[in-house]
């Protein structure tokens, strides 16, 4: 049987009686191990060989278990300590005992959450007794450290889960394949095995002595399966953001760009939100420390604040409560997007718009909240609006309908809603995939007269608010939003999730 010249070495190396794993057939035929495991996909496949995968987990010492290494446990330089202060007869004082340990900062609390855990003594008002019984030389933490740092496995599951669990060592699983061997590859063997002429690798030798201008190559197989390569991929709140873009934009719509720091007018006073409103003050927002804001359009200024004091229209009504130019020039960071709508609406952005006319931002907003399963700090929201003349619900209802349907969300339900801005308004919920539960996923209306008017738009303007996070929810059944963001992110989520295009 003529073989490629890896795959030849690969079934040379293999037995018909002991298994062995790729990485020792990878160190007896002195290859890549990638390599020898596209061979042996290969042989797999033609039945020369049979694969067994097992999961194998390893354990590595971390830098806190380095320094446990080289200066002790705590918990056993605490006991220590306490034999030296004749704790094993009498209760000896806690405080005296620490000092003598030399224990300092974090490691104090390290070695009195474990002390008693570890059977070293009692821990009790402000006393310290140790167990004459103990035996700190055979501390079976210490010593499955000390295994793990000699290369030695270490077969006690419990230790290395709680060595796992203090954070001394980082524990990793990998599927280990092992060779062997099929009646086939062993009858294949025995009638002899030629490396074909086929060159299977590109050499720095071929290349500098261009005998890869006469070498016939073994042609690809794109089908074998390899080992997965984890590089960097652009995270899937980025790629479903770009996806969002490419709908709307599909959708006719252009989009919008501004500060994420701006001033409360263009994020509060122009959408009519008293300026006495909770989300207004300091328990929503973060205020930044920075001079006012100059470059407001003084005519704009005027007519809000007309608005605010007065109302719009022959019947309008103000707020009757005090409204302040100095509030309006404070600078924040941006709780949603609509200030980009503000400033594009009233033409200060990019000039008059003519209707119709539809604009979106994809961008982060900042809110002082409180971190949970579904509350960030900093969040995505998929902004957006139509200026035309004569819109109704109706085309509020049928926009989100066609936006969400091409991301698979086809059972939206709308709740009225309250926004000092938008009349009517409505929350848009959606079905969680795996727990069935209704999420919030959107806020949305049209704007009132008291919002469009100062700007200078006399046609109507249908709005909101999604938000991106809780679409990649409904998309992808994630529960916890931080299995997405931040140190708690869930690495395989993030690494196997695909956005479809
Ligand atoms: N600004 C609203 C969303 C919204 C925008 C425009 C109109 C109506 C609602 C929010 O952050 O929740």
């Amino acid at each position: 049987m003529k073989l490629p010249q890896t795959q030849a070495a690969v079934l040379r190396a293999a037995s018909a009686t002991d298994e062995k794993t790729i990485a020792e057939v990878a160190d007896e035929t002195d290859t890549d191990p990638a390599t020898v495991y596209g061979a042996v996909t290969e042989l797999a496949d033609e039945g020369l060989l049979s694969v067994a995968e097992t999961t194998e987990t390893t354990a590595t010492v971390t830098d806190e278990g380095y320094e446990y290494l080289a200066d002790g446990l705590p918990e056993v330089r605490l006991y220590r300590a306490a034999l030296d202060a004749g704790a094993d007869d009498d209760p000896a004082s806690m405080g005296q005992v620490i000092g003598a340990s030399g224990l300092g900062g974090g490691a104090v609390d390290i070695a009195l959450s474990n002390y008693a855990r570890k059977g070293y003594g009692t821990i009790d008002s402000g006393e310290i007794t140790a167990d004459p019984d103990a035996d700190p030389e055979a501390d079976p933490e210490a010593d499955a450290l000390a295994s793990l740092d000699a290369g030695q496995s270490v077969d006690d599951e419990d230790v290395l889960a709680q060595l796992a669990r203090r954070g001394l060592v980082d524990r990793d699983e990998t599927t280990v394949r092992s060779v062997t061997l099929t009646d086939a590859g062993v009858t294949a063997m025995m009638e002899g095995i030629e490396t074909a002429e086929t060159v299977d690798r590109l050499t720095p030798e071929l290349l500098t002595s261009g005998e890869w201008r006469d070498v016939e190559f073994t042609e690809y197989n794109v089908e074998a399966d390899a080992p997965e390569q984890r590089g960097g991929k652009t995270h899937i709140l980025r790629q479903t953001a770009d996806r969002v873009k490419d709908v709307l934009v599909g959708m006719g719509f252009e989009e919008m760009e501004g500060p994420h720091a701006d001033a409360d007018f263009w994020i509060n006073d122009c959408l009519f939100m008293p300026q006495d409103h909770p989300a207004r003050t300091h328990w929503d927002r973060f205020v930044l420390d920075t001079p006012p804001m100059q470059d407001l359009p003084e005519d704009l200024l005027d007519r809000v604040e007309d608005a605010h004091r007065n109302g719009v229209g022959p019947d309008g009504d103000g707020y009757h409560s005090p409204w302040s130019e100095d509030f309006a020039r404070e600078i924040a960071l941006r709780g949603h997007t609509t200030s980009l709508s503000m400033r594009y609406l009233s033409g200060h952005q990019i000039g008059e718009l003519e209707e119709p006319k539809r604009c979106f931002s994809v961008e982060k907003v900042y809110r002082n909240d409180t971190l949970d399963a579904t509350h960030l700090l900093e969040f995505f929201q998929i902004e957006g609006w139509v200026m035309a003349e004569d819109l109704s619900v109706r085309d509020l209802m049928g926009t989100f309908e066609e936006f969400y349907r091409q991301f698979g969300i086809t059972d939206l339900q709308f709740k009225p809603h309250y926004n000092p801005y938008t009349e009517p308004s409505f929350e848009l919920f959606g079905h969680h995939p795996e727990t069935g539960e209704l999420i919030e996923i959107g806020n949305s209306g049209m704007f009132r007269d008291e919002v469009l008017e100062p700007l200078g738009v006399e046609c109507d303007v249908m709005a909101w608010g999604l938000a991106l996070e809780r679409l990649l929810m409904l998309m992808y059944g994630f529960e916890d939003i931080r299995d997405v963001h931040g140190t708690l992110c869930d690495l395989d989520l993030l690494r196997e999730t695909e956005v479809l295009h």
